[in-house]
């Protein structure tokens, strides 16, 4: 296998009744430094994709990260190293600053991050996109659908030991001037040497984040690896 095969699927399949799978016969290939954009109509099964990848759906068929099954691994250590990002913190309890305090305890996330000031990276991250630093002590709740998209994100991203990141509309409530902002930094993650990230599968409706990716899929009714368009 070579050195730059991140993350293989083999012969995926995943249906939530046993008849009507979502998608199956999948084969993919990601390699270190790929953008994948990830479009199709809704309810095609994007985010039941990545589900699958982050090992969060039932499947069958393989999901290799450097050649090795999830359980190789042990479940939460995999899911450090491929880290799903759904739209929004949805149900948070307590405070940005009081997650990231909680993720980092983890037994899977200690080792990473020991020695590196988490809190610190991720405001300074919300900064370059806007945030407010008193954002950081309110809780969830109380925060805008964009403040909390940001700060989840911005978590997201200066986590310690993530190899691929799953975005799940990672700007949906962001407005299109920070929306570019944010993204730009996004696509630039795995080739970033203070970056731990080396491919990012970026889940999109919108045609201006597709062309900040190096690959496309179409998921709809079955998975596609398609074109770029032209001026991409
Ligand atoms: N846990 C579940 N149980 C049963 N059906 C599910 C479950 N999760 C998703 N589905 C169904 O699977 C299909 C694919 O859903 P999925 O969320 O993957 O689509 P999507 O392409 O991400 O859609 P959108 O663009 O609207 O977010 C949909 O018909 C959805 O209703």
């Amino acid at each position: 296998m070579s050195s730059d095969i991140l993350l293989k699927l083999e012969n995926l399949r995943c249906a939530y009744s046993k008849d009507r799978p979502i998608f199956s016969d999948v084969d993919l290939i990601v390699n270190k430094g790929d953008v994948f954009a990830i479009v199709g109509r809704s309810g095609g099964g994007k985010t039941t994709l990545l589900k699958c990848v982050s090992h969060m759906a039932v499947y069958e068929g393989n999901v290799l990260l450097w050649g090795r099954k999830p359980t190789e691994y042990g479940i939460p250590n995999y899911r450090t190293k491929v880290l799903y990002v759904p739209q929004r913190p949805s149900l948070l309890p307590s405070t940005p600053r009081a997650f990231i305090r909680q993720i980092c305890a983890y037994g899977s996330r200690k080792r990473s991050e020991e020695g590196f000031d988490n809190e610190r990276a991720a405001i300074e991250l919300g900064e370059s996109w806007s945030l407010n630093s008193e954002v950081w002590e309110r809780p969830w709740t109380s925060l805008s659908g964009g403040e909390a998209q940001r700060a989840f994100l911005a978590i997201a991203c200066t986590l310690k030991g993530t190899e691929i990141l799953l975005l799940d509309e990672p700007t949906s409530a962001l407005d299109a001037s920070t929306a570019h902002t944010v993204e730009t930094h996004l696509a630039a993650l795995p080739e970033s040497s203070d970056s731990s990230i080396k491919a990012i599968l970026w889940i999109t409706h919108s045609e201006e984040q597709t062309k900040k990716a190096n690959r496309l899929i179409k998921v709809a009714g079955g998975v596609e690896e398609q074109q770029l368009p032209q001026d991409a």
